[in-house]
C-alpha cells in the first residue's frame, strides 16, 4: 500500500529545468532511496514534497490528497524532515532543539507539555543520545547533530520521514547507527522513508536488513532506473551514470544472510 505518490512532477527553476515528469510510490514501511549525481535534483524534489518548493506541474497525493491542501502544521503531522546540513544560530539545549518537533502540535507560542517532553526525551533514548540533553548543541560533533536532528524529527510523530543524505559527514560507526535506526523505525514503527544518498550501499543494507527497498536513479532531470536495488544498482548503470567501473558483490555473512554491495573499481576513462 502506498502512503505518498508522486505524479508526474516537473520542476524548474525559472528557464532552468531540474526535473521532469516523475512518477513514484512510497509504500508503507518502506524505504525509497534517491540516488543521482550532484545537482540531479534530489533536495529539490524533497522540498517540493515538504511543500517548501512549488512544483511546474504534476501531483504530490498524501492519503489521496494533494500535500497543496495541507496547512504547513498539518502536513508536519505527516512529515518530518531531516535536512542535509544545519545552521546553528543559538546554543539552544539538545532537549530544546528535540522537543521543536512538538511545533505542530504545540504551537509556536505555547509552551511544551509534560508529554510532549517525555516523547521528546523517548526519542533522544531511542538514539543513544539521552546524555546529551542539556548540552549546548552549538556544541555537538557533525555526527552528533544528525542524530538530534533525526531525534527532532521522530519527535515529531510522523508515518513518513523525508532524509536528505543523512550520513553526510558521518564517521564509519555513526553512519552505520544512522542505518540501523532506520532499519529499527521502519521495522518497529512502520514509518515510511524517502532518503536521498550518495551511496548505492545504503540501498543495498537497508535490502539487506529485510526492508522493502526502492531506488531511483535520478539523471537528465528523470528517472532513468527504478525498481528494487539489485534491478537498478548495476555495473552497468553505474558505467552510464557515473563513468565508473564497479563490481557487484554479493556474499553469505557467519549466520548465512547474504548480503550484496557494490565495490567501485576505477573510474572510467
Ligand atoms: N535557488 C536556486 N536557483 C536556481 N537553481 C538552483 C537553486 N537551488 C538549486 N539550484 C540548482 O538546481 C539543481 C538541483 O539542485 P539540488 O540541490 O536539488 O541537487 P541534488 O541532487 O540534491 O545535489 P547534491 O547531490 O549535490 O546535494 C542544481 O543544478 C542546482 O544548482
Amino acid at each position: 500500500m502506498s502512503v505518498l505518490k508522486v505524479e508526474n512532477l516537473s520542476f524548474d527553476y525559472g528557464k532552468s529545468k531540474i526535473f521532469n515528469q516523475i512518477s513514484f510510490d512510497l509504500e508503507t514501511s518502506g524505504i525509497f532511496c534517491l540516488f543521482g549525481p550532484n545537482g540531479c535534483g534530489k533536495s529539490t524534489l524533497i522540498e517540493c514534497i515538504l511543500g517548501s518548493l512549488k512544483p511546474s506541474e504534476g501531483n504530490i497525493l498524501l492519503n489521496n490528497q494533494s500535500v497543496s491542501l495541507f496547512k504547513p502544521a498539518e502536513l508536519a503531522k505527516h512529515i518530518g524532515y531531516v535536512p542535509q546540513s544545519h545552521t546553528k544560530n543559538f546554543p539552544y539545549k539538545v532537549i530544546d532543539i528535540v522537543i521543536m518537533g512538538r511545533a505542530a502540535y504545540t504551537g509556536t507560542f505555547s509552551a511544551p507539555s509534560a508529554e510532549d517532553l517525555a516523547i521528546a526525551e523517548s526519542a533522544l533514548e531511542t538514539l543513544g543520545l539521552i546524555h546529551l540533553k542539556d548540552k549546548p548543541y552549538t556544541q555537538l560533533s557533525g555526527g552528533q547533530t544528525q542524530l538530534v536532528m533525526l531525534a527532532r524529527a521522530l519527535t515529531q510523530e510522523t508515518p513518513i520521514i523525508l532524509m536528505d543524505e543523512p550520513t553526510a559527514h558521518l564517521d564509519f560507526r555513526h553512519e552505520l547507527i544512522i542505518l540501523e535506526t532506520i532499519v529499527k523505525l521502519i521495522k518497529e514503527k512502520n514509518i515510511s522513508i524517502i532518503m536521498a544518498t550518495h551511496f548505492p550501499n545504503h540501498a543495498f543494507y537497508f535490502e539487506n536488513s529485510g526492508i522493502n527497498t526502492k531506488v531511483a536513479l535520478m539523471n537528465n532531470h528523470v528517472f532513468e532506473a527504478i525498481g528494487n536495488p539489485t534491478e537498478v544498482l548495476t555495473e552497468a548503470n553505474m558505467l552510464n551514470t557515473f563513468q565508473i567501473h564497479s563490481k557487484l558483490i554479493s556474499s553469505k555473512t557467519t549466520e548465512n544472510k547474504v548480503v550484496k554491495g557494490l565495490i567501485p573499481i576505477e573510474a572510467a576513462r
